[in-house]
């Protein structure tokens, strides 16, 4: 794990509070220490004083991170198709801006647009789904909000294991980096507000 501190409050000379886009799982993780780093997660989007946004669910992976953002004081927006709402928000999320969408496609399209970086935890097809939408569009120049990958316990090795393949064939080429990964939440914090500092 990384020994980046992040202390409270936010960053001298930054850009001031992000819209900080968080991309997880919606299922339940058996794994206590990715549900740790998704609650660091939260926690820490709440102590820095930035706001999550996010797929507005209030169970699983991605509710372990609004409620503890939530606990931390972070103003929370949450974006939804109207056909997930009941599976989930499953019994309740934290008090937060919702955002209810027709499809999946504009809920991807409101996190594009909206937020300043990306932060992917662990997840499923989802997950994958939405990581993929970003780097795919950071790709073609579509647009060049940060993505970063947090891999405890090298969940995502395999993931990146093969885009290095693909890179390697010559059928991933880019100049710069379409995507960053952090061995934990705290040294994901550091990167997306070095990321995101205004270009002098
Ligand atoms: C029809 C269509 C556009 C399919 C593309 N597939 C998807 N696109 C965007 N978000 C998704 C997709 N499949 C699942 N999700 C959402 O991604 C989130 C994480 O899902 P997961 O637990 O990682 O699995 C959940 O909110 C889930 O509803």
């Amino acid at each position: 794990m990384s020994s980046t501190t992040v202390e409270a409050g936010l960053p001298r000379g930054g850009r001031g509070p992000l819209e900080i886009c968080v991309f997880c799982g919606a299922g339940r993780c058996n794994s206590p220490s990715i549900v740790a780093a998704a609650r660091a997660t939260g926690s820490l989007i709440g102590r820095r004083g930035h706001r999550l946004l996010y797929g507005g669910g209030g169970s699983g992976l991605m509710g372990e991170v609004a409620w503890a953002a939530a606990e931390h004081g972070a103003s929370i927006r949450g974006v939804i198709p109207h056909f997930l709402y009941e599976r989930e928000r499953a019994i309740a999320a934290p008090a937060q801006e919702l955002h209810l969408t027709d499809t999946l496609l504009k809920r991807k399209e409101h996190m594009l647009r909206s937020a300043d970086v990306f932060l992917a935890l662990p997840g499923g097809f989802g997950t994958l789904d939405e990581i993929l939408e970003v780097i795919s569009a950071t790709y073609l120049g579509v647009h060049a909000k940060p993505m970063i990958i947090v891999n405890p316990d090298g969940v995502w090795d395999g993931f990146i294991a093969l885009v290095e393949t693909l890179a390697g064939l010559d059928l991933i080429t880019s100049p710069t980096p379409v995507f960053h990964t952090a061995d934990s939440p705290e040294e994901a914090m550091a990167l997306a507000e070095r990321l995101t500092l205004p270009v002098a």
